[in-house]
C-alpha cells in the first residue's frame, strides 16, 4: 500500500474509531433506561452500567462485547423500548404502552385502547392524544391485508414525533436494511395512507413536515432489521402453558418493539446470549453460557432449531447477510 493510501486508511480508521467511540457513548449513556445488573460495590439496589461495550467487529459491523466475565444465566442488562406497538389482534387485550396482558379485554373493537396502570397511561398521554384524534381503519386494514406489522411501529413513532415525545431522527443510529425499488414503491402507498389519516384529523402540514418519503423509508429500513417480536414468557406455570398454547396458534407475539442496545447484538446460530420478556415489553438480555471478558455477545435472530439451508435463506432474505458462525461453517 502506498504511503498516501496508508495515511488515508489510518485517517479513516481513526475517524471511524472516534465515531464509534461517540456512538458507543451515545448508546450507553443517552438511553438511561437500559440498565445493567446491581452495582453491589456501591449501592446494592442501584443498577450499575451494563458490563458491555459496542465495538466494530471484523465482518458484521458493530457488535456488543463483554467488558468482564459474565456467568451463565446472568442478567446482562434490561432495555426499555424506544417504540412499541401491539399486534393488531392484541390491540384490545394488551396495554397500549407496555404490552402487558390485560386482565379484562375491551368488549367492543371500536373501544379505545387500555392501559395496565396509571403510569403507562401517563407516559403515553402525549402521543396517544395524537393517535386517538385520527381514524386508523384504512391504514390498519391495509397492514392486516398485506400481513404487515412494521408500518404500525412507524405510525406510533410518527405520533411520538408529532407530540414532541421523540425526535424524528431517533432511529438514525441503527443499521438500515437495503430496500429494493419494489419495497420502496409499496412503502410510498403506506405513506400516503399515513399522511392522509393525519391530515383528516386536522394535524397540520407543519406538524407532519418530517413525514417525507425519505423519512418513512429510512425508518422502515431500520425497523426491518432491528425490530423484535415481543413474546411474553410470564412468571407462573399457567403463563408458560398459555404461551405454549399461543405458540401453537401462531399468536405468541403480543407486539413488536425497537430497542437501542439490543439492536447492536449480532446473530449466531449457536448464541451465547438471548433476549426475553417476562411480563411486558421491557427486554432482558441474559447470558446462555459463561462469556469471557472481550468476547462478543451474540443472540439468535431466528428459530435455531431449523436446518442449515433454511437458516441461511431466512437470514439472507430477512437480514441481508450470510451467516458464517461456527455452526453454519460446519453445515450443522
Ligand atoms: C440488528 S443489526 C446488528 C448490529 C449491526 N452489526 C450494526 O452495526 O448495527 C443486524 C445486522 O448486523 C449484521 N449481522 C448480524 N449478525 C451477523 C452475522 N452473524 N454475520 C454477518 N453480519 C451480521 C447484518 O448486517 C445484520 O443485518
Amino acid at each position: 500500500m502506498s504511503t498516501s493510501a496508508l495515511a488515508r486508511t489510518s485517517r479513516w480508521v481513526s475517524r471511524s474509531k472516534t465515531l464509534l467511540h461517540f456512538q458507543t457513548k451515545l448508546i450507553l449513556t443517552s438511553f438511561s433506561t437500559d440498565t445493567g445488573t446491581a452495582d453491589k460495590d456501591n449501592d446494592p439496589g442501584r443498577p450499575g452500567p451494563p458490563p458491555i461495550r459496542v465495538l466494530l467487529t471484523e465482518s458484521a459491523g458493530r457488535g456488543v462485547f463483554a467488558t468482564r466475565r459474565i456467568g451463565a444465566g446472568e442478567l446482562i442488562h434490561t432495555a426499555k423500548p424506544v417504540v412499541v406497538h401491539p399486534s393488531l389482534s392484541k390491540t384490545h387485550s394488551v396495554c397500549y404502552f407496555c404490552l402487558r396482558n390485560l386482565k379484562t379485554t375491551c368488549q367492543s373493537q371500536t373501544e379505545a385502547v387500555q392501559f395496565c396502570n396509571e403510569e403507562c397511561e401517563e407516559q403515553s398521554k402525549a402521543f396517544y392524544d395524537i393517535e386517538k384524534r385520527a381514524k386508523w381503519s384504512a391504514y390498519d386494514d391495509y397492514c392486516r391485508a398485506q400481513a404487515l406489522k412494521y408500518p404500525l411501529l412507524v405510525k406510533r413513532l410518527a405520533c411520538m414525533v408529532i407530540s414532541g415525545f421523540a425526535a424524528a431522527d431517533s432511529l438514525d443510529i441503527l443499521q438500515p436494511a437495503t430496500l429494493s425499488p419494489l419495497m420502496i414503491s409499496e412503502m410510498v402507498e403506506e405513506l400516503g395512507l399515513l399522511r392522509s389519516s393525519f391530515t383528516k384529523a386536522n394535524i397540520t402540514d407543519e406538524q407532519i413536515a418530517f413525514l417525507t418519503k425519505t423519512w418513512y423509508t429510512s425508518v422502515l429500513a431500520r425497523i426491518r432489521i432491528n425490530a423484535f417480536r415481543v413474546e411474553l414468557a410470564g412468571e407462573s406455570y399457567q403463563d408458560l402453558l398459555a404461551l405454549a398454547a399461543a405458540s401453537v396458534d401462531a399468536e405468541a407475539g403480543v407486539g413488536n418493539a425497537v430497542y437501542m442496545l439490543p439492536s447492536f447484538y449480532n446473530h449466531d446460530c449457536d448464541p451465547n446470549a438471548h433476549i426475553l420478556w417476562i411480563q411486558n415489553a421491557e427486554a432482558r438480555l441474559k447470558a446462555l453460557r459463561d462469556v469471557e471478558e472481550g468476547e462478543e455477545l451474540r443472540i439468535c435472530y431466528i428459530d435455531a432449531s431449523m436446518g442449515h439451508d433454511a437458516r441461511q435463506t431466512l437470514l439472507s432474505k430477512g437480514f441481508g447477510f450470510q451467516c458464517n458462525c461456527l455452526r453454519c461453517l460446519s453445515r450443522d
